[in-house]
């Protein structure tokens, strides 16, 4: 008999507001403080997604028709590693720290960094790897000491089911929380405070979360989609581009947030670059995509449907796929040419398995359209020589950048958007980061006294010390120029002030030892 999956059951509207206080009641008594609670449910969550992991991998099949190596790859042993990095770190990452860059006189105040955990947050899971995607961020949060409520997505209700028994067979209840649902559900746990939320989907959902948020002064993490351009000079290999590319655009059938959108290539290799599409295709899938177990399906009829009529609504030539099945959500990738930027395929994005190529006279060229399209994109993917992709990383923004290849994803790299494609990022440490609040924490030792009092009235006579001590002289002149001698300066001095600065300075130190 085949793995059993649960059932996707809604929240009932009632029942959330009681659920979040839990959650924050468990905050404020101090509940995940501690480190080693925080690495238990981090250790039983491990467990718990090895344990249901062929459940995972059927969900995954049944909500997306995800090939086991992709389920596995990209989604529980992706969690598996993370939480591993996340409890061998966790200590190191919890400690106070040195405050960087403090004057001498005031490393008196024995100035630290703690990091301390949000409270109570949300994450708002997608469909497209709603295992990583939605928990992902959770382990983050979780080893930073918030308490969680965890909403995954209704596009993949099996994988939401499934993400939900994991929770609740293995984290403390108390502290962290499954809600199900979709628009009504969200907007009922939108309607609360929160010390963070961290969203993961389209822009306009993401414009919603921001405005609910505002109210409450609540930070925001929006991991949003891109119109990602991939640019490729004449001096590309051709057969790498087509490779990378096209692994760009089969992975979940190219409902993946960092697939290149469309290709910008020189028109002088074209040609060559779409014969090798044709090979790369034949060899990956050699009876075709429909019939390869290798290969995932549209994730419901709404986005099939948006798909087709893209397609059908482009002036482009097909050269390569354009197969469809309706009936099994499957779109077979599909290699296109358009002869103008604002094709729908350029100007959209697909979040499909369309290849869109848009022949360019010159580099110059794919950097103008390219950043005419959307000038911060969440991924950016230049093919050429090493001054060609240095050119295009100068001339440009984006999220991340991925030379001479599809977004490649780095598990402990740091990831995230910027303008238009979100902001805030996580994975590996910035995933510990994203959730702290860095807390600056000074202790006044009471024998420095007699040296602080210069701080106190009556101010007579005080000025002119507290000038000298603590006066930073700039080591650039009136026209911006740097001076030389600097380093001298800085020595005589100890540490850049004027020589009077420093002698005050030693003192303070003499005084202290
Ligand atoms: N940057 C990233 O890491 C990343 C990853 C995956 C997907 N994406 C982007 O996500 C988009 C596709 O995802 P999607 O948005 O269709 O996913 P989706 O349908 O899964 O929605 C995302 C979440 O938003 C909630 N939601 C939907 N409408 C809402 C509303 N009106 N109010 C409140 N909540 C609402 C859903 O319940 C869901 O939990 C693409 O643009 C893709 O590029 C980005
Ligand atoms: C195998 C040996 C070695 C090493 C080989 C290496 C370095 C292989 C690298 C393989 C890679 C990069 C595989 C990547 C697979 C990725 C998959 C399937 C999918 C990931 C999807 C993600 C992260 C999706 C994210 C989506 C988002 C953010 C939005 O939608 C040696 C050389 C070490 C030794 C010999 C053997």
């Amino acid at each position: 008999m085949g793995v059993q999956l649960p059932d996707l059951q809604f929240t009932s509207l009632e029942a959330i507001p009681e659920r979040i206080s839990t959650v924050r009641k468990s905050f404020l008594e101090n509940r995940t403080r501690d480190v080693e609670f925080r690495l238990v449910q981090l250790r039983k969550l491990y467990w718990a997604i090895k344990d249901h992991e062929e459940e995972i991998v059927e969900a995954l099949a049944q909500d997306l028709n995800k090939p086991r190596f992709e389920a596995e790859v990209a989604e529980s042993s992706w969690l598996l590693n993370d939480i591993v990095f996340t409890t061998r770190n966790l200590h190191k990452w919890v400690k106070d720290e040195k405050a960087p860059d403090i004057e001498l006189s005031y490393k008196l105040m024995n100035p630290k960094i703690r990091k301390d955990p949000l409270g109570c947050v949300l994450v708002i899971g997608t469909f497209n790897f709603p295992f990583q995607l939605t928990l992902g961020p959770v382990i983050g949060a979780i080893a930073a000491g918030n308490t969680v409520v965890i909403k995954p997505s209704e596009n993949a209700p099996r994988s939401a089911a499934v993400m939900q028994k994991i929770c609740e067979a293995s984290l403390d209840p108390s502290c962290y929380s499954v809600v199900q649902g979709s628009v009504p559900e969200t907007q009922a746990l939108l309607a609360e405070r929160w010390d963070k939320i961290f969203f993961t989907g389209g822009a306009n959902v993401g414009r919603i979360i921001a405005k609910a948020a505002a109210p409450h002064l609540t930070p925001v993490v929006l991991e949003l989609g891109g119109i990602n351009p991939a640019i490729v000079t004449k001096n590309a290999d051709p057969r790498l581009v087509a490779r990378r590319m096209l692994w760009g655009k089969i992975l979940n059938a190219g409902q993946v947030c960092t697939s290149q959108n469309y290709l910008l290539v020189d028109k002088a290799i074209v040609p060559r670059v779409v014969e090798e599409f044709k090979k790369a295709y034949a060899e990956f899938y050699p009876k075709g995509a429909k019939n390869s177990p290798d290969y995932s399906h549209i994730i419901n009829e709404a986005h099939f449907q948006r798909l087709k009529s893209m397609l059908d609504s482009s002036k482009g030539k097909i050269l390569l796929g354009g197969t469809m099945d309706e009936k099994e959500l499957f779109i077979e990738p599909t290699v296109i040419q358009v002869d103008s930027i604002e094709d729908s395929l350029c100007t959209q994005e697909t979040f499909g398995p369309f290849i869109t190529i848009l022949p360019v006279e010159n580099l110059d060229e794919a950097i103008n359209l390219a950043n005419g399209v959307q000038s911060t994109p969440l991924g950016l993917y230049p093919f050429g020589n090493k001054a060609e992709v240095a050119k295009i990383i100068a001339s440009t923004r984006s999220g991340g950048v991925s030379c001479n290849d599809a977004a490649l994803h780095i598990p402990t790299l740091a990831f995230g958007g910027v303008g238009e494609s979100g902001y805030g990022a996580y994975r590996g440490r910035s995933s510990f980061d994203v959730w702290v609040h860095r807390r600056p924490i000074t202790s006044s030792p009471g024998w420095l006294e007699s040296i602080l009092s210069i701080r106190y009235p009556p101010y007579a006579g005080k000025l002119s010390t507290f000038k000298a001590a603590s006066t930073l002289v700039p080591d650039f002149d009136r026209s911006g120029q740097k001076v030389t001698l600097g380093w001298l300066r800085f020595i005589l001095t100890l540490g850049g002030g004027s020589a009077k600065a420093g002698a005050s300075r030693a003192a303070v130190v003499a005084a202290s030892e």
